[in-house]
């Protein structure tokens, strides 16, 4: 079970007032964020998927003996996407999902090699996803952004279909902002990527690969020098090397930090030792995500309370990590000035206890 997993230790009003508390997340998957309902639906549409149609049977089956196994779970959900009309409905659930945590603003990322490969024809995945995104913002005012991410273990070959598709100007959808690169880290060297990086930095994108998650510091290194990251998706290792925890403070190269998700994938034996404190002590910006909420059985709102007993925060420190978030995202100016302000405006009115 992953009760365990589900930590919110911290004081009743903390967790009302995040409840409340506009928010901003950075990292958090298409595929990972599909609700059990959602799995449950697609899964009874495709009677020869091995996922659970039950959302009881789910939670068993989103508990991970190691990241391996996560990965291998998340391409049984992956492949229950199988449509255009699949990737809207997930898309479009996933938003209302973040709705109801006053997410004002995320960037999603989502894998188009995966579906493409499994038969979705790219025009209509695009279309899909833009649909979902413009009518997301119109019914619930949260504003997406998309990351095309490489899964870098697929190799080379799904390194150039990725960047193809996030730079081809027939394809590329509106919303796209950022490129990256996720799956396993272990045998998948950073440096190779080096080429797609820089034509999708050339095209205008932001570069955020995963680093540092499942291996040590010197994939955050590679991230930074080969890929010129400007966040590093988990970057846990960090803690490892001080010179990286000074050169990330320095350089103000946030990290996007979910806790949970390294308990889940057994990246982090516990989540009083996840280094999460070591980071802020060192002055490195750190932001609060979910990355696969449903698959690690917790939320966004479950994070900022996970990161209030952690680092000992009250409500203006929770504040202050979601407007993090907010400085680090890739939304215009007047779009973050416009969630800041949102922020402050909630604190100021939060009675004090
Ligand atoms: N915490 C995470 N850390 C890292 N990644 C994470 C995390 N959460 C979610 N992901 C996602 O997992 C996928 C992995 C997909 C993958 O490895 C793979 C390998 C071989 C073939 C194919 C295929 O599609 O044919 C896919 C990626 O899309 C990535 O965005
Ligand atoms: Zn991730």
């Amino acid at each position: 079970m992953t009760e365990h997993l589900v930590d919110s230790r911290a004081p009743r009003d903390l967790k009302a007032f995040v409840a409340g508390l506009p928010k901003a997340e950075l990292h958090v998957h298409h595929v990972g964020s599909a609700s059990p309902r959602i799995v449950s639906e697609l899964a009874a549409r495709h009677p020869d998927s091995k996922v659970p149609t039950d959302p009881a049977a789910l939670v068993d089956y989103f508990t991970f003996t190691d990241f391996a196994h996560f990965i291998e779970v998340y391409l049984s959900v992956v492949d229950l996407i199988r449509t255009p009309e699949d990737v809207r409905l997930l898309t479009f659930e996933v938003a209302r999902d973040l709705a109801r945590q006053q997410v004002r603003y995320a960037e999603l990322t989502i894998t188009p090699f995966s579906s493409t490969r499994r038969g979705i024809d790219e025009r209509a995945f695009m279309d899909a996803i833009e649909d979902a995104r413009k009518a997301a913002e119109a019914e619930f005012g949260t504003v997406l952004r998309w990351c095309f991410d490489i899964p870098g273990e697929a190799g080379l070959v799904a390194a150039e279909e990725t960047v193809r598709l996030a730079t081809d100007d027939r394809l590329r959808p509106e919303g796209l902002v950022s490129f990256g690169l996720g799956g396993p880290e272990v045998g998948v060297p950073r440096p190779q990527f080096k080429p797609y990086f820089d034509r999708a930095i050339a095209a205008g994108l932001h570069s955020v690969p995963h680093a540092g998650e499942t291996t040590g510091p010197e994939t955050v290194w590679d991230a930074l020098t080969h890929l010129r990251a400007e966040r590093i998706g988990h970057g846990t290792s960090s803690a490892q090397d001080p010179k990286l925890l000074a050169h990330l403070a320095e350089h103000r190269i946030p990290l996007e930090v979910c806790p949970t998700s390294n308990i889940a994938t057994r990246a982090v034996r516990t989540l009083d030792e996840h280094p999460i404190k070591k980071f802020v002590e060192a002055g490195v910006i750190v932001t609060i995500n979910s990355d696969d909420p449903p698959m690690f059985g917790t939320d966004l709102d479950n994070e900022y309370a996970v990161a209030a007993r952690l680092l000992d925060l009250d409500e203006r420190g929770l504040a202050e990590l979601a407007k993090n978030a907010v400085d680090a995202s890739f939304l215009d100016e007047a779009g973050k000035a416009r969630i800041k302000d949102e922020i402050d405006a909630y604190t100021v009115r939060w009675p004090d206890r």
